[in-house]
């Protein structure tokens, strides 16, 4: 039996992605596709959207959602939206797969909540390279040490709504629990004007935007005589669906907890 899978978002970027990587994953069955309520794209074909042709699921309201008609949602949306989601799917006891970021600590607590009643898998980045990077970092931040300035570089399309990235943000979680630092120290988001001269044991994060770019993330090690650079580039949104799909198939077996890409691609956490 295959697992229903329900896509909210389903017209953005990453939602017709998903609704062709759920195509392609012989475990999973594509069951429901929600957008907002106001979306032009309610009544349309899930599948004539993303793929050219018809899937016989068509896109319905959030705001309609039955959560009986699914075993697990997937949701590459916006925080508000998402945390409804996760209700409708604590109230359905269905699983979710979350790509969305953005949250701030209020709704990361919802969230955490959430989690302790249904299985949630939820991650800035659902890419396999992304999450093997991060175990790269995890490496080279304790073999470098203090002596090596830490920068993080991301840059995306100019249709981003959120910065840092999500994943640049889970980077720097990773950088400074290997450095023995707390990211809310020692984190510095912008600079301008008189800085002075570059605090050590800081973490710096530039953000840049622009075009199509699909997801790129550099951490750069600069030391003195030398530079160790670190570099991730997503250049197909499939590369995240696939992940995604992959989480999705996975969490249906799974307990209520909160999961990452760590869990489902069979990673050590330490
Ligand atoms: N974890 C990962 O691997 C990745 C995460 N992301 C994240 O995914 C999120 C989405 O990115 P992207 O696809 O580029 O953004 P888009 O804006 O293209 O897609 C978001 C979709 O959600 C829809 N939406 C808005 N409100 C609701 C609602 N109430 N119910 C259902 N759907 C709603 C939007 O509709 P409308 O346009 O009509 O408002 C839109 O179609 C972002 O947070 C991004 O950072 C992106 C790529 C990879
Ligand atoms: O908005 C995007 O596009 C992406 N968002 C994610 C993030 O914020 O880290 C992941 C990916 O880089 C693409």
């Amino acid at each position: 039996m295959t697992t229903r899978v329900a896509i909210n978002g389903a017209a953005g970027r990453m939602g017709r992605e998903l609704v062709i990587a759920c195509q392609r994953n012989e475990a999973l069955t594509l069951a429901a596709a929600f957008e907002a309520p106001e979306s032009p794209a309610l009544g349309q074909d899930a599948g004539r959207l993303a793929l050219g042709e018809d899937l016989d699921v068509v896109i319905a309201s959030a705001a309609e959602r039955d959560a009986s008609t699914f075993d697990v949602l997937v949701d590459f949306t916006r925080p508000e939206p998402c945390l409804a989601a996760l209700a409708d799917c604590v109230a359905g006891n269905a699983a979710m797969v979350i790509g969305t970021t953005g949250f701030d600590d209020t709704q990361l607590d919802q969230l955490n909540d959430a989690a302790t009643k249904i299985p949630v898998v939820f991650a800035p980045n659902f890419s396999a390279g992304v999450n093997l990077t991060l175990k790269l970092l995890e490496t080279a931040a304790k073999a470098l040490g203090d002596d090596f300035d830490i920068e993080v570089i991301e840059a995306h399309h100019r249709h981003k709504v959120d910065a840092p990235s999500g994943t640049a943000l889970r980077i720097g979680e990773v950088l400074a629990d290997a450095t023995g630092r707390d990211l809310g120290e020692c984190a510095v988001y912008a600079r301008e004007g008189h800085t002075g001269e570059r605090e050590r044991k800081t973490i710096g994060f530039q953000t840049i935007r622009g075009g199509d770019i699909v997801g790129e993330h550099t951490v750069l090690f600069a030391g003195e005589g030398e530079r160790v650079e670190i570099t991730h580039k997503a250049s197909s949104r499939q590369t995240f669906a696939g992940g995604a799909m992959r989480a999705a198939a996975w969490v249906a077996a799974q307990t209520a907890g909160r999961y990452d890409m760590n869990d489902v691609l069979g990673l050590d956490h330490d």
